[in-house]
């Protein structure tokens, strides 16, 4: 059964089997649960059915509520669309049945999902199956019933463990937590399943509704205890998040006044949640991760990705050790190549240290760790090229030397690497973010050259190291670091014109971001950053502001986290402290670039600050955009929450700035344009939207000419 829909089978041992299909994830769509509910009644009034077996198709038990509905909410604000169902279904039609029911689980029961299996009387699951109620990540709280059944059947601290983290737990855990009756193997699932139901109707297991529980919960006086210190736990490391707040108010109604009650308080906070700008961004967050995997002209050509199990990896450094620590972690074996024995012990070391951080993390057991050092070779010179499917040439940045390595591996690498392709269609860039073991972004950058075919593989492994991957076009600094460039700028511009530098740091990291952009220059030193300076101001003609701060820094014994002293001062184990000894040199910056500060400039606001570190980076992405360097506008989304940091609850960079509006972004960059000149002055991308009323991320009908060619 491929098709959506739901079927049940009655077997000559009076059991039921109800199986839900709607690939890929069996997503309870609207019409999913409508068919639900028809078979149901269909089992209670058939004399021969005598109990339950809800099961998913093809190995899934449920991914969860359909989240094309929160869309659709999402575009009408009408939240009739969303189904009633945490009594008529959960408890009418499944948990108070005068027939008992019992999950069999396999692959997964998420969200929705598993708030199903809850209702049942009992859950048997195959070994390899995970659960989670995830819907905190996507802005809203379980809303069929998960935030009153899973503290009853794991307990309060497991329960909020598991939904405010949105953590997923193996069978296994589900096990041990009181969530799973039993584990079987995916043969005996149905065959256990069936006799455990059977075993409930004749009363020989008992039949228990997890909503009446409270064995778990523990007194009242320990439960508000507990949700107390999870309130305040969420506070800090969820400041953005309402969800978190409303998902502890459910759970406690349904404490205080009994699962029923917790139930209708549950469906009602559910709907009013979805409508807050945290859902709406989150669940654009979810959908535009997905879209990253559908690239015109490469996923859509019905090309199979190449087994990738052998990789060679030219260059230890920070970014080759990096990327060659991903690949061994997830299986692919690595080649390490260095020019000589001191690089490549370092490299090496490295690699064996960024492992060594996971295992202490408590990321990675010990057996994966050694497991993961088993696939790693490292070597001097071509010879072990000849058998792997894909070389990572992750030297320094000297194109002679580049062009020299790419020479010298057409001619060891196999054929098959190029097969049908011209030498260029070969090569794709691999863009990682530092530390590339860590970050889970990967640009796919393609020249017009590169052959589909190379991109789907580049893909395809990409998503085997669990990064995301975006395809992008070539361009200086590719989508992201060429969309973020003016962020410190902007930055360093407030900072001339009298703003404090710690000051614009704060206001930066209560928007969201991981740190401000004065931390962030310290943290990936000031070498690039310096670097690529003349790199941007040749590309990026006449929107670059320029300064000798950085120049002044390193000239003073500053290099940033590298040498413990940059805007902050650091020192292990304790957070980074402002230099006030930094102001001199701000003030030798500022005499040289002869800004001074106006009064009018004093007295910004937060806001201010903001909008005018992020204008700018939203100008650059209107540039990205009608340039083609990036396929949609949900891209750039993407790339700046996995990339940058951007804040994932404000829906990405080009979303949270359509939340804002072109006519208000360019009005403002207009004004700046007029007192700093071209730094701010607007693309004609977004003096056109701004124009005519119109959303950013709406795609161009007339994309600049000279891009297109780019994708
Ligand atoms: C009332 C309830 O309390 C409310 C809810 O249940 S809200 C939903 C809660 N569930 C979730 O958050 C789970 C979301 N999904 C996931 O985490 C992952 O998709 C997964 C672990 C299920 C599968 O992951 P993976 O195999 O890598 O496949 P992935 O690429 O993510 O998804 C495959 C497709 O299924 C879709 N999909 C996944 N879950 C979905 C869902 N719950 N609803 C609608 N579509 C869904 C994806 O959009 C994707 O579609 P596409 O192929 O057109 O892009």
């Amino acid at each position: 059964m491929a098709r959506a829909g739901v079927d049940m089978e009655v077997g000559s041992d009076g059991v039921a089997v109800i199986t839900m299909s709607n690939p890929p994830v069996n997503a309870l769509s609207p019409s999913i649960i409508a068919e639900l509910k028809l078979k149901y009644k269909e089992a209670m009034k058939r004399d021969d059915v005598k109990a339950i077996v809800l099961t998913g198709y093809g190995g899934k038990f449920s991914g969860g509520f359909d989240i094309n509905v929160f869309a659709k909410v999402h575009k009408t604000g009408d939240v009739s669309v969303l189904p009633n169902e945490s009594v008529d279904l959960l408890v009418n039609t499944i948990e108070d049945a005068k027939k008992p029911s019992v999950a069999a689980i396999q692959g997964i029961a998420f969200g929705g999902g598993l708030e199903l299996t809850m209702s049942c009387h009992a859950r048997i699951s195959t070994p390899d199956a995970h659960f989670a109620l995830p819907e905190l990540s996507l802005g809203v709280i379980p809303g069929f019933g998960g935030t009153q059944r899973l503290p009853r059947l794991v307990g309060l601290p497991k329960a909020i463990e598991m939904m405010l983290l949105s953590k997923t737990i193996s069978a296994k855990e589900g096990k041990e937590y009181g969530l799973v009756d039993a584990i079987a193997s995916s043969k005996e699932l149905l065959m256990i399943a069936r006799l455990w139901a059977l075993a409930i109707a004749e009363r020989r297991k008992p039949w228990i509704s997890s909503l009446k529980r409270t064995d778990k919960i523990g007194s009242l006086a320990e439960a508000l205890d507990i949700l107390h210190a999870a309130r305040c736990e969420a506070k800090d490391t969820a400041p953005h998040m309402p969800q978190h707040q409303v998902c502890l108010n459910s759970i406690e109604k349904g404490i205080i006044y009994g699962g029923y009650e917790g139930l209708l308080n549950e469906t009602r906070l559910s709907n009013e949640i979805i409508l807050t700008e945290t859902a709406r961004s989150l669940v654009h967050v979810f959908f535009a991760e997905r879209a990253t995997s559908k690239v015109p002209n490469v996923t859509d050509l019905a090309l199979k990705p190449r087994p990738i199990r052998k990789v060679a990896v030219i260059g230890g450094g920070l970014m080759g050790s990096g990327i060659a620590t991903a690949l061994i972690l997830n299986g692919v074996h690595v080649i390490l190549k260095e020019i000589d024995s001191t690089f490549l012990h370092r490299g090496m070391q490295a690699i064996a240290a960024n492992l060594e951080g996971l295992l202490k993390k408590g990321v990675l057991t010990l057996d994966k760790k050694n497991n993961a050092l088993s696939i790693l070779k490292g070597v001097l010179d071509y010879s072990e090229f000849k058998d792997v499917d894909m070389v990572v040439e992750a030297i320094i940045e000297k194109v002679p030397l580049k062009q020299s390595i790419f020479t010298e591996i057409e001619m060891v690498c196999p054929k098959h690497l190029g097969e049908k392709t011209k030498s260029q269609g070969r090569i794709v860039g691999a863009h990682f973010f530092s530390p590339a073991h860590v970050m889970p972004l990967l640009e796919i950058v393609r020249t017009e050259m590169t052959s589909p075919q190379v991109i789907l593989d580049l893909i395809t492994i990409g998503k085997i190291i669990k990064k995301v991957p975006v395809v992008v076009g070539n361009c200086t600094g590719f989508a992201v670091n060429r969309t973020f460039f003016p962020y410190i700028q902007s930055a360093q511009l407030l900072l001339h014109v009298g703003v404090d530098l710690y000051r614009i740091d704060r206001v930066i990291s209560s928007f969201g971001m991981p740190m401000g952009p004065f931390q962030l220059q310290d943290v990936s030193g000031y070498g690039v950053a310096l670097a690529v300076k003349p790199i941007f101001a040749s590309a990026f003609k006449g929107r670059t502001f320029e300064t000798d701060l950085l120049d002044l820094m390193v000239q003073s014994g500053r290099n940033g986290k590298a040498n413990r002293k940059g805007y902050y001062l650091y020192q292990s184990g304790s957070k980074p402290k402002p230099d006030p000894s930094v102001q001199r040199i701000i003030d030798e910056s500022r005499k040289r670039t002869g800004i001074f500060s106006s009064e009018k400039l004093l007295s910004i606001t937060d806001q201010d600050i903001v909008e005018m570190i992020f204008f700018p980076v939203v100008n650059e992405a209107c540039r990205v955009m009608d340039e083609g360097v990036v396929i949609r506008a949900s891209d750039i989304d993407i790339a700046s929450v996995l990339g940058m940091g951007f804040p994932r609850h404000r829906g990405g960079l080009v979303f949270w700035a359509d939340t804002v509006g072109s006519s208000y972004i360019y009005s403002r960059l207009k004004t700046w344009e007029n007192t700093y000149g071209g730094f701010f002055t607007p693309s004609k991308y977004l003096e056109e939207r701004a124009t005519k009323g119109l959303p950013l991320s709406l795609a161009s009908s007339s994309p600049s000419h000279t891009s297109r060619a780019r994708l």
